[in-house]
């Protein structure tokens, strides 16, 4: 078992990762002080139900006299609205949550925004704790940005509020679809190219055994890539600053996601933008020409699309990246590469070089 730090002001807690997590939920509440006076609320998705790692959760609080209301959400993105934030507010009501009362969020990012957004707001604000169950949930589950979509645009209703703990059962991954692994393997790849070139390289070299979900593998995967999330989290936890970073590839990623209505994937969306954010990064000087084909060829190695759909239109493609919540005053901001493992935040890059590199992106 792993156990990393999250170091937020006012709110530090822990990461656990290993196999057989789930299966000891109740313990860890009793560790981290929650009652069992007060009801408690599961979320999780029609998917997630099926794979018996919800039984896991429930025998395990039941057991040690929790007791517990389950909350279940079609899976996919759609559900993070505002309309279906409504009917989880009155399963709350129903359920009669109190202020310490606890919102657990089994499930992969879909969930744990959702379920975040629902204990942030519920009460003015419960507690909740992350149960995350895809490769990609390593991202989503640690560092308290939590949310739901306007039809449109991603993640715009939203809180900061950090959970109580991450607990990460490695086992839950072994039930995920091979194209939700390679999706979780973006943001992996992410936290790679923006903060450590070896672990960048450690990825590459081990893309089949995390396919296959090898233990060690994924455990260290896990661990590493959430060190890194963990780090730029405790360094700035509201995005003031170096924070923006972890938005790698998300400028033009968001803005394909929705307007494709996410027939792609969140990780698929990363990819292609991590692709075009290192052809913008070349195009304005800022890292050596070769570091563009790297990006693509690791994108292309991890089984994820490189390219923007051609449906989509440039002006389309601009205007939503615009109102990303980096951009200000309408100019576009970007992650860009400086290195392997090294980026800078760039404002008001110039609309011209980013119409050429989604023209060459594009198809
Ligand atoms: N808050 C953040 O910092 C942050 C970071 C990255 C991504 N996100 C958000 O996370 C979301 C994407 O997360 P995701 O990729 O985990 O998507 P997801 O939650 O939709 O899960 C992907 C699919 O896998 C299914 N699934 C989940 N766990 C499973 C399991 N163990 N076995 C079988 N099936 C399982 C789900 O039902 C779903 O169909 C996006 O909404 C994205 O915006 C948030
Ligand atoms: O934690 C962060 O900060 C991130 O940017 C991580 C991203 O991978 C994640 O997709 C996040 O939800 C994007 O945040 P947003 O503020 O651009 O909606
Ligand atoms: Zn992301």
């Amino acid at each position: 078992m792993v156990r990393e730090r999250v170091d937020v002001a006012g709110h530090p807690y822990e990461i656990v990762i290993g196999p057989a997590v789930l299966a000891r939920t109740g313990t860890f509440l009793q560790e981290l002080g929650v009652t069992c006076s007060s009801k408690h609320l599961i979320v999780t998705d029609t998917n997630v139900e099926r794979t018996g790692h919800l039984e896991k959760v429930t025998s395990s609080l039941t057991e040690l006299g929790y007791t517990y209301d389950v909350h279940v959400i079609p899976a996919g993105e759609e559900s993070k609205s505002l309309a279906r934030a409504g009917e989880a507010f009155e399963a709350a009501y129903r359920a009669g949550l109190d202020r310490r009362s606890v919102v657990l969020a089994l499930g992969g990012g879909v969930v744990g925004d959702f379920a975040g957004f629902i204990a942030a707001t519920y009460m003015r604000g419960v507690d909740f704790v992350q149960l995350p169950t895809t490769l990609l949930a390593h991202d989503s589950a640690v560092g308290g940005k939590v949310a739901v979509n306007l039809p449109h645009a991603k993640n715009m209703i939203g809180a900061f509020h950090q959970p109580l703990a991450v607990l990460y059962d490695t086992d839950a991954l072994k039930t995920l679809p091979v194209r939700e692994l390679r999706s979780g393997l973006a943001e992996a790849i992410k936290h790679g190219l923006i903060r450590d070139a070896e672990l960048f390289a450690w990825i590459m070299e081990r893309v089949e055994a995390i396919l296959r979900v090898e233990d060690d593998v994924m455990s260290e995967l896990l661990a590493r890539s959430c060190r890194i999330k963990a780090e730029v989290v405790s360094a700035d936890e509201r995005e003031n600053g170096v924070r923006a970073i972890l938005n790698f590839g998300h400028t033009l990623g968001h803005a394909v996601e929705s307007l494709m209505e996410y027939e792609y994937t969140h990780g698929e969306s990363v990819a292609i933008g991590m692709v075009a954010a290192a052809d913008l990064s070349v195009q304005l000087g800022l890292c050596a020409p070769e570091l563009s084909s790297v990006v693509e060829q690791a994108v292309a190695k991890a089984g994820l699309p490189t390219r923007i759909p051609a449906q989509l239109s440039t002006e389309d493609l601009l205007a939503a990246m615009r109102q990303d919540k980096k951009a200000t005053g309408g100019t576009l901001t970007f992650v860009l590469l400086t290195g392997i493992g090294r980026v800078d935040i760039v404002k008001q890059v110039p609309e011209d070089a980013v119409r050429e590199v989604i023209a060459r992106r594009k198809g």
